[in-house]
């Protein structure tokens, strides 16, 4: 597996400095083949859709100002193994670099769904020691084919709901709001889960995360 690393940071510590106005993350998309994964990516980057993303696996390096704080994100496009007898494999070293997940399948493909609940598995069973859960948001692309859906918006939900995860459905192919939302949702997600594992989470995380315990959870 060869990782193009396009980020010079990527190795660099984790940081929130003192006065919380810088924030690293380091994101992760998984997902089966052919899903949209580096169509999110690309889109979330660039603001285009381009169609054609070849098979190369990457790691890209971007800074972004939200709410006057200097964010900088280091995005993992990661491509599904293949021959793994574990269906929806993720590796001992992404599972380590990852702040937080986004999980994609294509609501035309319900192999591919089924990818994403193993994945969120594996996450919740690596990660089930730490006193934060592991942000990780679902995500059912391709909203523009829906004359061709396999998944319902229902099954989606549920999903995220029973396994305390984020929830959109999206079309990398025809809105950048929409992706734009995912990856802005799974950073407040981070910034809560670090604010909760020292212990200032604010008034929003503990509400999200009673909400979580009550099985309410904010989606779309
Ligand atoms: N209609 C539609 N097509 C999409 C959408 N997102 C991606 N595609 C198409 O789906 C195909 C696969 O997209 P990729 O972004 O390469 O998918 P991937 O998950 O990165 O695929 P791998 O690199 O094989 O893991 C491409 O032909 C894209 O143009 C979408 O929202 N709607």
């Amino acid at each position: 597996m060869v990782v193009q690393d396009k980020s010079n940071s990527v190795n660099s510590s984790r940081t929130m400095d003192g006065s919380q106005n810088k924030v690293e993350a380091n994101i992760l998309l998984l997902g089966a083949e052919n899903v949209g994964k580096s169509a999110l990516t690309v889109r979330f980057l660039t603001r285009r859709y381009i169609g054609e993303y070849g098979d190369i696996e990457s790691i890209y390096s971007h800074t972004d100002r939200i709410d006057g704080r200097e964010i900088s994100f280091n995005i993992w496009d990661s491509l599904h193994p293949q021959n793994y007898e574990v269906e929806g494999y993720i590796s001992e070293k992404q599972l380590q670099w990852a702040d937080g997940f986004i999980l994609v399948y294509s609501i035309c493909d319900r192999a591919s769904f089924n990818v994403v609940r193993q994945q969120v598995q594996r996450i919740r069973l690596y990660k089930n020691k730490l006193s934060a859960p592991t942000p990780i948001i679902i995500v059912g692309n391709k909203r523009d084919l829906k004359h061709r859906r396999t998944v319902s918006s229902e099954e989606g939900r549920l999903l995220a709901l029973s396994s305390d995860c984020g929830f959109f459905e999206t079309s990398a192919a025809e809105t950048y709001h929409g992706v734009l939302l995912v990856f802005h949702e799974l950073l407040d997600l981070i910034r809560e889960a670090r604010a909760l594992k020292k212990g200032t989470a604010g008034f929003k995380g503990i509400v999200r995360s009673m909400s979580a315990v009550f099985g309410r959870r904010r989606t779309e």
